[in-house]
């Protein structure tokens, strides 16, 4: 199955937690189960992600449900209104993004996000997040995304505008 953001045309890979074309980046990729309605993505920190030794830096744990945030608002939106990625790649950004650490996050193993919409209505989709470490639950995200138009952040254009 590709990830979602393999579908990013080349202007759109450059983000620095899930551009392809990002050398330093992330580079998370994220994998959309239909039949579930869920989104999942799997990454292991470096040693370097280090918030106190053998644990994980939180400004990490966030960009990673923000850019799986992302994707799953792609995905979800595009099953919604009968879509397909490749013929349709539909841009969102995070308008807000809510993180709550409920449990310090071992460094070492792989991390898994699995990502629901709650809300897919005109052009935001709110998302929520699960991380597990181990199988155990210990941050959850909630992000809202907003659809944007091919123009969003060239001069002279409005937000979402095309
Ligand atoms: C599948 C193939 C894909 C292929 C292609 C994909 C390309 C994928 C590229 C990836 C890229 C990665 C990106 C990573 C994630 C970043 O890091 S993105 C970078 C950080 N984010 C930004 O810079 C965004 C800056 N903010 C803005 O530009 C504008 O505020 C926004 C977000 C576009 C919204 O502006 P707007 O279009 O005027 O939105 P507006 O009409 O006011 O609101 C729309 C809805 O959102 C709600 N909303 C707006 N802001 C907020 C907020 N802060 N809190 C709560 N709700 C809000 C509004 O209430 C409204 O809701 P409804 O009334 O419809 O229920």
């Amino acid at each position: 199955m590709k990830a979602v953001q393999l579908y990013y045309p080349p202007e759109w890979a450059h983000c620095y937690g899930c551009g392809y074309l990002n050398a330093q980046g992330l580079r998370i990729e994220t994998h959309w189960h239909p039949e579930r309605g869920e989104s999942e993505t799997r990454f292991t920190p470096k040693p370097y992600h280090t918030a106190i030794p053998g644990f994980v830096y939180g400004g990490l744990l966030a960009s990673l449900v923000d850019c799986h945030s992302t994707a799953t608002a792609a995905a979800a939106k595009a099953q919604a209104e009968g879509l397909s990625l490749e013929a349709h790649p539909l841009r969102f950004v995070t308008a807000s993004l809510k993180v709550d650490y409920l449990k310090p996050t071992p460094l070492g193993p792989e991390l898994l996000l699995v990502g629901r919409a709650r809300e897919v209505k005109g052009k935001k989709v709110v998302v929520e997040t699960e991380l597990f470490a181990e199988g155990v639950l210990t941050v959850r995200g909630e992000a809202v995304l907003v659809q944007i138009g091919e123009g969003f952040g060239r001069s002279g254009s409005a937000p979402g505008g095309g």
